[in-house]
């Protein structure tokens, strides 16, 4: 049976692209997540196997990056203009690009007021938290006597794009990792803390309050810690709390380590000075731990997704 060949489009899809622009001590990040989709003369390539005009979808990932680095991220907008133009007018087989960008919005966390004093400024020039509602999530358990009260959140998502290094760590055959000196450090931070509250109707904690209070400690613990390890950034994080918030006895993270690859640039003649990255999305470092009051028995469950 004779068929045919419809509508037809290829290319390297969501290509995780993030940007750092250092401007001095302040810097700036693009997250972009690009998708290129090219037609054009590409009959042959499916119906006889010949790819005269195949412009490979690794070499539109590799554009991507590139550009990155030579053109810069001023908009989606601008940076998806640039591409398009450049596949349609440097390959002839291809007459169309589609370039689709979703971007992730960042902003800066404000430091405590200690350190506002330290640095001169209410915000961390290098720490962000990336835009858009954390899910807020709470377990409450009664025994007909005693409450037991959990919360905690999901899915925030935080930057810091310098004051983070690892190393000194154990190397054995396998060790390939090299020894980092300024990386970026990003998490989606999973927490639940513990509140010591049990019985007293009258004394119950301002669960609002607690809540916006903890979510700005953590935060402001993640910004001012110059990291050695996200283990000690957690650790950081939690003492904050527990330190900050009498209500609180017990904290339990749980902080995927979102890599940020540098990309190399050096076949493509052009240097990284650590500005073009590969966001990578698995499999991630996940590391967790309890922060406790002194004295006090952890209760929170290691494993929290159900929780
Ligand atoms: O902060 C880190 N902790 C680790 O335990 C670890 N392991 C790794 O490969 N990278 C990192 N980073």
């Amino acid at each position: 049976m004779p068929t045919i060949l419809g509508q037809n489009q290829y290319g390297k899809a969501e290509n995780r692209v993030v940007k750092i622009t250092r401007d001095g001590d302040t810097h700036h990040i693009k997250d972009l997540n690009v998708s290129v989709a090219l037609s054009g003369d590409l009959e042959d390539v499916h119906l006889s196997g010949s790819n005269a005009n195949c412009l490979p979808t690794d070499t539109t990932k590799n554009t991507v990056y590139a550009f990155a680095k030579e053109y810069g991220i001023e908009s989606a907008e601008q940076f998806g203009i640039h591409l398009a133009r450049h596949f349609v007018t440097s390959q002839e087989p291809i007459k169309q690009a589609r370039i689709r960008i979703e971007e992730y919005a960042w902003e800066r966390i404000e430091t405590s007021e200690a350190n506002s004093k330290f640095i001169g400024s209410d915000e961390v020039k290098h720490s962000f938290v990336r835009k858009g509602q954390e899910t807020r999530v709470s377990e409450i358990t009664y025994d007909g006597e005693n409450w037991q009260v959990i919360s905690g959140l999901k899915d925030l998502i935080v930057m810091n794009s310098t004051n983070s290094e690892f190393w000194g760590y154990i190397k054995d055959k396998y060790t390939t990792l090299q020894e980092a000196y300024d990386r970026i450090l990003a998490t989606q931070v999973s927490g639940r803390w513990r509140f010591n509250w049990t019985d007293d109707e009258q004394r119950m904690p301002n669960w609002e309050k607690s809540y916006d209070q903890v979510k700005k400690h953590m935060l402001q613990a993640f910004a001012e810690t110059y990291s050695l390890s996200l283990q000690q950034t957690l650790y950081q994080m939690g003492s904050r709390i527990i330190n900050s918030r009498s209500e609180i006895d017990e904290v339990r993270f749980s902080l995927p380590n979102k890599h940020h690859f540098l990309v190399d640039l050096e076949p493509f003649g052009l240097k990284n000075d650590n500005e073009v990255y590969y966001a990578a999305d698995r499999p991630y470092g996940l590391i967790e731990a309890t922060i406790l009051r002194d004295g006090v028995e952890p209760q929170i469950p290691v494993d929290m997704t159900n929780l």
